[in-house]
């Protein structure tokens, strides 16, 4: 068994040669490509960021060499210095045009106006850099914007058989984490990208046209401090991880105590729950203390590290000029503000690049996601087609592709235009299947349905689901009004009296009234907990007020009591006079007289026929009839 200490050793070993496998980095990085089109949709903005991050960087750099000038005149002025010689190609244009306008000043002049120049240009970079956060920072909020929507609307197109395999919280994090991980790249990671080269570059010319010899003395530990830092940032970003990992289990475990706790109380199991409470609070709280101890060595390291730059500087250019008296100080004060300016972009190198990491796994899932196509599309041909005539199932077979489970065998059905058909089974007997089927959330393996004649693929997909009516079996009502859950399904906002005459068809409306705020009350979350039958009805009206020519009920009776379940199929019984309706259910409704009963077992029809010649038949449904009826009695 691997011991704690193994573990722990495996885990750093992992961290570090993760961190070094900067091949796979850059491999990984061809999935940020998918983001271009927005760089390319907001150009203006991005182009006019880069110019801010350059300009606020050429100010910057201005300043050293203004000092280093200010500090040579000081030189010069010690008793028995020599002139400190200005070469031309030594400072930027912009530099030498300065020197020139102020070298003929007195000294007390020469400095006063040196100083209001450094403010100046660190007043410049402010203002340039608050322009810089506006374009830059600003560009990547338009496209988590653009991207949130792009996967919101990639989501609504695709089918059923997709979030079967796919569990909520996975395409939630792809909504919220990935594409917040994918704006830290567009944004923050793009801009210190920017900053990091373009004043690196800046430093590094200047200190390479001053002293080549110095500069390479001086920049030698960068790179070690830019990789241990890069190093560094990737341990404590997967202890984060882990630490974040952790406290989601902690919330979770402590949120289902509180949800569960008549369950927990009533089994007497408070001890146990508050153990595994306390394993998952200790695991806790070690990685944190251990990401605690890695954060505290960091940012002392890495003071550390710049302290030794600037030490290497002192010490080596002050040995040079003790050597050579023709070097001048101001090279040195130079070259220090150089090294102090140059901690922040190379520290910043390890942070961009785990960023960019981070992001390009996002961006990686996220193409994933967005290259799903949904299997149920239009056909190229297919028309808006008005749902008439007979709708006709002919020798349909299915099997849902992720269980292996065969649903369906050579199913035929026909059911005529305006009929009402009951269809009966067990439980997992494929009752359901027939519903999804007629509303295209998958496609049959075997045969076809057609209505009217035209198959279902001839049919736009959002136009024939616009035609039927569908109560699912699983209730699902959103966290607005009980009259917007009713209206839910039409174009325009449903007048009260249509709310209304739905509700008392589906025989709600009356307990809706009874509620403190009617039609308004909110359903959900913080509003009233509707009961479970309260609930199957108000999904009934949903389905009635769209008034569609053909309405499928899935068992949305089963939590209604015996009395409701007559009222609503007598008030359904006028509702559906010319409509075509197919009722699925465990039960028997009496109440309604069908067309057509099908009784159904492991996806084939084992009987078939009105009420009448069923209970002639002495089957499956006769001996339901009888049971469902003796029952009632037993009741009575
Ligand atoms: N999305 C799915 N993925 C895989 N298998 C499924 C899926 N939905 C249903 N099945 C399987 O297909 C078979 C038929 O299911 P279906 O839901 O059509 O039955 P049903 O008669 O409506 O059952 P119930 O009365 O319990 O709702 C069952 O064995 C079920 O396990």
């Amino acid at each position: 068994m691997v011991g704690e200490k193994d573990k722990c050793r495996y885990n750093q070993d992992q961290a570090w040669a993760d961190s070094i496998n900067f091949v796979q980095i850059v491999l990984a990085l061809k999935h940020l490509k998918a983001v271009n089109k927005y760089f390319w949709k907001y150009r203006y903005r991005f182009i006019a960021g880069i110019f801010f991050v350059i300009l606020s960087n050429y100010f910057q750099v201005l300043a050293p060499e203004i000092t280093g000038y200010v500090v040579n005149k000081l030189q010069e002025m010690l008793p028995g210095a020599k002139p400190v010689a200005h070469s031309v190609r030594e400072h930027d244009g912009l530099v030498n045009w300065f020197i020139g306008w102020v070298n003929t000043m007195n000294f007390g002049k020469l400095v006063v106006v040196c100083s209001v120049t450094i403010l100046l240009l660190a007043l410049a970079r402010g203002v340039l850099m608050f322009f810089m956060r506006q374009t830059i920072i600003v560009m990547s909020r338009h496209i988590e914007y653009d991207q949130k929507n792009e996967v919101y609307s990639h989501y609504q197109k695709l089918d059923a058989g997709f979030y079967k395999t796919h569990n909520t919280g996975d395409l939630m994090n792809r909504m919220t984490e990935d594409v917040s991980r994918v704006r830290m790249y567009t944004g923050p990671a793009i801009m210190y990208l920017i900053n990091l080269v373009s004043l690196i570059s800046l430093c590094v010319v200047n200190m390479f046209r001053k002293d080549v010899h110095l500069s390479l003395i001086v920049l030698a530990p960068l790179p070690i401090l830019a990789v241990t830092i890069y190093i560094v940032n990737t341990v404590i970003h997967k202890k984060s991880e882990k630490v974040q990992g952790l406290l989601s289990d902690l919330t979770t475990n402590a949120q289902e105590s509180y949800s569960g706790i008549r369950v927990i109380k009533s089994f007497v199991q408070e001890k146990a729950m508050l153990g595994f409470f306390s394993a998952n609070s200790e695991a806790y709280r070690k990685n944190a203390v251990s990401l605690a101890k890695v954060e505290a060595v960091y940012f002392p390291s890495m003071t550390l590290m710049i302290g030794l730059s600037t030490l290497i500087t002192v010490l080596v250019g002050g040995q040079m000029a003790l050597r050579d008296p023709e070097r001048n100080i101001g090279l040195i004060v130079e070259f220090v503000m150089y090294i102090n300016m140059l901690t922040f972009p190379v520290s910043a190198i390890g942070s961009v690049a785990s960023m960019m990491q981070r992001a390009a796994a996002s961006q990686k899932r996220l193409n994933e996601f967005l290259q799903t196509e949904p299997v149920i599309q239009d056909a190229p041909a297919a028309t808006a087609t008005p749902l008439k005539g007979d709708i006709v199932f002919n020798n349909v077979s299915f099997t849902y592709t992720n269980t292996g489970i065969k649903a369906l065998r050579h199913f035929n059905l026909e059911v005529k235009e305006g009929q009402k058909v009951l269809l009966l089974g067990k439980t997992g007997s494929g009752k359901t299947t027939v519903a999804q089927l007629l509303l295209r959330f998958y496609d049959a393996d075997e045969g076809s349905i057609t209505v009217g004649g035209v198959p279902l693929q001839k049919m736009k997909v959002q136009q024939l689901r616009e035609q039927i009516s569908y109560v699912p079996q699983d209730v699902f009502l959103f966290s607005d009004t009980i009259g917007n859950n009713i209206g839910f399904g039409l174009q325009e906002a449903a007048s009260q009296e249509l709310l209304e005459q739905s509700a008392r068809y589906a025989s709600v409306d009356n307990e809706i009234k009874r509620l403190e705020k009617g039609y308004e009350t909110m359903v959900g979350e913080r509003g009233v907990t509707l009961s479970g039958g309260q609930k199957q009805r108000v999904s009934i009206a949903r389905a009635l007020v769209k008034d569609s020519p053909v309405l499928v009920f899935d068992d949305c009776l089963s939590a209604v009591d015996a009395r409701t379940e007559n009222e609503i199929i007598n008030n359904l019984y006028r509702f559906l006079h010319q409509k075509t309706a197919i009722l699925i259910t465990h039960r028997i409704f009496t109440a309604l007289n069908f067309d057509q009963v099908i009784v159904l077992e492991e996806g084939t029809i084992i009987e078939k026929g009105t009420h009448e010649e069923l209970l002639l038949l002495n089957g499956y449904y006769a001996e339901l009839y009888r049971l469902q009826v003796s029952n009632e009695r037993g009741e009575a």
